[in-house]
């Protein structure tokens, strides 16, 4: 532990700047995508700490580095950790898991072997990073067995662990040939945080009947009604947090001249037509935009909307690129967007607008001011933090939220217009729902789901779980205890 080891630590696979190498030989640091980083890059940025993660590109070293105020440790993968532990463990066979197998998970040996020496590597780096004593935070689904590996190298810290995907029903997570491994390195943490109840409850389940530990039983609240496993003389919590964004800053954002300037820039560049529809994620299959479009095409088909007035925006940023299933949702969104565009587009004016790159965030906050409805419809999300970032750019009560109820944010944004996206004619009456709402009607549920979003941001959510984690070290609390955080 070195002289400069910090009282409060994030651990996540990434950081939250990736290392762009540019074609001069020159490197410079970019924002890395994802929502963890969104949530999460406020929090370190106000209250100092530092962040163990690695730098997004393989084979680098690079020594600890301050980026706006915040202490960074860079991991060091090789491109066969990424190959094996990132592609291959994370997100070939934990994220389609998780995610209720949309895709067939893959479960190989060699990869199950880098995912258990990448934690290795990263528990040792935090190790290195904290003080005695310190706050450690581990994040997410690539990182389950580092709450254990830690406890047995520093038992002095306080360890909380949140998952930022769903956790799965139990008979799905059953799958998984090392599925003890997991939820012992699980175990690790004082306080484990989920989304959602049911999560919370399902890993409960787990602790129980997997693992024979004593357990509480009964239903988790969200951020009140911890649940608690007993491993040995430990006391795990477990708990649901949902997360949010810093709603205040994006509603200030929102609300600039040049932002509306863009905005409206943005209409007269789309041809002004009546109505725009936008769609924002990173290109993943979990995210349904397949879904969307698909709906989109048949209610041109059927006449219920006229392309000659509305176009669609699909910004998508580019994900997990060399990982098989990604590689072909791509090709067959793709192919979706050039034949909606071939069979309704006008020279000059595409009915559906697809760009495949990161674009900057004004820019972003821009399109949300302009959009008429905002289209999001996962298959399967752990929140989706696109659908508040809407709501918190919307102060002028306009536009509208068309919401998979298979999202956590669907848990709390109620006056959405929810759909399932296994039900095509349940989108499609949604979206043309949404295209025609009542204006007075838009402005009610507009007011009501930015009262959610702003009142639950990001550092409620922080609080709720720093709170939580501490009072745990503190109190010790029995099997059965259950301890409002709100
Ligand atoms: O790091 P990548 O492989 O490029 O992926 C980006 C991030 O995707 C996932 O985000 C999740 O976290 C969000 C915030 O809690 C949540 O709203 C969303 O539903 C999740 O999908 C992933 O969990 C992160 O680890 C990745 O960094
Ligand atoms: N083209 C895009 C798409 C998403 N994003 C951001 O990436 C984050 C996505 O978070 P999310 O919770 O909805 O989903 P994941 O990508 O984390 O699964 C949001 O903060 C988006 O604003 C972006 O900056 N540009």
């Amino acid at each position: 532990m070195g002289s400069a080891a910090s009282e409060f630590v994030v651990v996540a696979n990434r950081l939250p700047v990736d290392l762009e190498k540019l074609p001069d030989g020159n490197t410079r640091w970019k924002r890395s995508p994802g929502g963890l980083v969104t949530a999460l890059e406020p929090i370190l940025r106000n209250n100092s700490g530092a962040w163990v993660g690695w730098p997004g590109v393989p084979d680098t070293e690079l020594e600890p580095i301050e980026l706006d105020g915040i202490e960074m440790h860079p991991v060091a993968l090789s491109s066969k950790d990424v190959a094996d532990y990132y592609e291959g463990f994370s997100n070939a066979t934990l994220w389609p898991l998780y995610h209720d197998v949309i895709v067939r998970p893959e479960y190989r040996r060699e990869w199950w072997n880098s995912y258990v020496e990448v934690n290795r590597r990263f528990a040792e780096a935090t190790a290195e990073a904290a003080a005695e004593g310190a706050t450690v935070w581990v994040q997410d689904y690539q990182l389950q067995l580092v709450p254990k590996m830690l406890r047995m190298l520093r038992p002095d810290l306080t360890i909380g662990f949140f998952l930022h995907i769903p956790f799965p029903p139990v008979e799905l997570f059953m799958q998984m040939p090392w599925r003890t491994e997991i939820v012992e390195g699980l175990l690790g943490a004082d306080l484990i945080g989920f989304h959602l109840p049911g999560g919370a409850e399902n890993f409960l389940f787990l602790a129980r009947r997997l693992l024979g530990h004593q357990t509480s039983r009964g239903n988790v609240g969200v951020r009140s009604k911890l649940g608690v496993v007993q491993v040995g003389f430990r006391t795990v919590r477990v708990g649901a947090f949902p997360i949010s964004i810093a709603s205040g800053e994006l509603d200030t954002a929102a609300r600039a001249k040049s932002v509306r300037d863009r905005a409206r820039q943005i209409r007269k560049e789309l041809g002004n037509p009546k109505k725009i529809m936008l769609g924002v994620d990173r290109l993943d299959y979990t995210k349904g935009i397949d879904v969307r479009l698909d709906a989109l095409h048949e209610l041109i088909a059927e006449k219920r909307v006229d392309p000659s007035e509305t176009v669609m925006v699909q910004l998508a940023t580019p994900s997990r690129e060399r990982v098989e299933s990604y590689v072909q949702m791509r090709g067959e969104i793709e192919m979706t967007v050039s034949r909606i565009n071939g069979e309704y587009a006008e020279v000059g004016r595409p009915v559906v607008h697809y760009i495949h790159r990161p674009i900057p965030r004004s820019e972003l906050i821009a399109f949300f001011v302009a959009a008429d409805v905002m289209l999001v419809t996962p298959l399967r999300d752990g929140m989706n933090l696109v659908a508040k970032e809407y709501v918190a750019c919307r102060p002028d009560l306009g536009g509208a939220l068309v919401l998979s109820e298979f999202t956590g944010a669907a848990a709390e944004l109620r006056q959405a217009f929810l759909c399932n996206p296994h039900d095509l004619e349940d989108v499609k009456d949604k979206m043309e729902a949404a295209l025609t709402q009542d204006r007075e009607d838009g402005r009610r549920h507009m007011r009501a789901l930015r009262r959610q979003v702003l009142a639950h941001d990001v550092d409620r959510w922080a609080k709720a779980f720093l709170t939580a984690l501490s009072r745990d070290s503190v109190a010790g609390h029995s099997l059965m205890s259950t301890d409002p955080t709100d």
